[in-house]
């Protein structure tokens, strides 16, 4: 069955074109979602072009400058815009990177929702778009020595190509071996205080004395590489993701017994026996939580190591029952930069404005949406590109043929 497509971007200019004071300069487009009117725009100062948002709320006739949380697209020649899901407007910007040119702002999904609960303000959030199928971010959490970084360090080493890990900030003092921006952000607390403020962290916790936290760049970095996220935090940071809108999968690891986790902390050698009971102390009320809270998807033992890597590697379909080869890859397909978008049922048309430009696969792409994950705090993942062979007798999809 053939639907019409729909294409919802129109020239405000044309649609309000007198009355609203706009501060954008150059290029913009509005998208109706309920009674609000969101307007999508470029503001040009000299060398650098970003977007901004306005909202024209049209139950009370009035203009709002929403909150805007995320970072936004940089450096663009104009935009496309559409709606999906009346939650969330996908906005392709003309002439930017494979890698930079799909761009998601949310506007009513369940994290704006809560963020417009927090301040009581009009929220909008950004959320870059990921090409490919990563999948969800793990949170492996449990107390301090139970072997978290060991297990980590393996799956790393087994599958390079897979795990991405995201590097926390702390305000401890690293360690003899540990390299900065690598195991950690070492900062200062003042830093890292500001930061939170600021709203660049996905969490945080104040953990055995010190300040720790993922920022949401740390996250966005991993998302963008393609790789699966693993995050090393303490079971607070765990409830705090869970809480969040980052879908993830929430694994606990717990120790044989306390003597056991004891021995392991004595043998890293890396905390001073003060530190080690405080680690200790702080441990029973983690394993309590960690088993009873419900935050954890899983809950492994750590007894003998090669035994909870593999039940590791099980839980993460890693066992030879799912193929580990890399994903068909969509980075490289560039966008057309001056194009028409339309949509049917989760498929993004894209068909190029620039007539006779040549081989005709690299003038109409689809983006399937129908696989989205993620969203902001952080990147949207699943998103597929294909370059399509258009049927010049249809408009709409049915005509379409895949060309890779
Ligand atoms: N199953 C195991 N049996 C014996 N020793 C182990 C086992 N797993 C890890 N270890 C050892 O225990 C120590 C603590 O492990 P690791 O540093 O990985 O813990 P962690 O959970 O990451 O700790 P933290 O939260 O403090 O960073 C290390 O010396 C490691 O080699
Ligand atoms: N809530 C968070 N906890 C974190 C983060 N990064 C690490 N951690 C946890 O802290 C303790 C101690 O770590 P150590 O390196 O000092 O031994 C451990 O349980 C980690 O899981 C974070 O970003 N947020």
């Amino acid at each position: 069955m053939g639907e019409a497509p729909v294409f919802y971007v129109e020239n405000l200019k044309d649609r309000f074109s007198n009355g609203f004071n706009l501060r954008f300069k150059g290029f913009e487009t509005s998208i109706d979602v309920g009674d609000k009117t969101f307007v999508i725009g470029s503001s040009n100062n000299d060398s650098i072009s970003s977007i901004e948002v306005q909202i024209y709320d049209k139950s009370r006739g009035k203009w709002v400058i929403p909150t805007v949380l995320g970072t936004e697209p940089k450096r663009y020649e104009g935009h496309s815009a559409i709606l999906l899901n009346e939650d969330r407007i996908m906005v392709i910007t003309w002439g930017s990177t494979p890698d930079d040119c799909i761009w998601f702002l949310e506007v009513d999904t369940e994290y704006v929702k809560q963020q417009k609960k927090a301040s009581g303000t009009e929220v909008v959030a950004w959320s870059k778009g990921v090409r490919g199928d990563a999948d969800k971010p793990v949170v492996i959490s449990g107390p301090s020595g139970v072997g978290k970084g060991t297990l980590i360090n393996m799956l790393m080493k087994e599958f390079p190509t897979m795990f991405g890990f995201s590097v926390s900030h702390t305000t401890r003092a690293p360690r003899s071996m540990e390299k900065n921006g690598v195991h950690y952000h070492f900062t200062e607390r003042s830093i890292m205080e500001k930061d939170i403020k600021d709203g660049k962290f996905l969490e945080f916790a104040s953990v055995h004395g010190n300040l720790y936290g993922t920022s949401i760049e740390a996250v966005e970095a991993v998302a963008d590489s393609g790789k699966r996220c693993i995050l090393d935090i303490d079971v607070q940071g765990a409830k705090s993701v869970r809480a969040s809108s980052l879908d993830a999968a929430f694994i606990f690891i717990s120790p044989p017994s306390m003597a056991k986790l004891e021995e392991r902390l004595h043998l890293r050698g890396t905390e001073t026996e003060e530190q080690i009971q405080k680690r200790l102390r702080n441990a029973k009320a983690e394993i309590e939580q960690g088993k009873s809270s419900g935050i954890f998807d899983h809950i492994l033992c750590n007894d003998h190591l090669e035994k909870c890597y593999d039940d590791l590697k099980k839980l993460l379909g890693l066992d030879g029952t799912t193929s580990t080869n890399p994903k068909p890859s969509s980075k490289g397909i560039n966008l057309p930069s001056k194009h028409a978008v339309s949509k049917i049922n989760s498929k993004i048309l894209i068909k190029s404005e620039t007539p006779g430009s040549g081989n005709p696969s690299k003038n109409s792409i689809v983006l399937d949406v129908s696989l989205l994950k993620g969203g902001a705090p952080s990147r949207t993942r699943g998103l597929n590109v294909y370059a399509v062979d258009p049927n010049p007798f249809s408009d709409s999809l049915n005509g379409i043929h895949k060309l890779s």
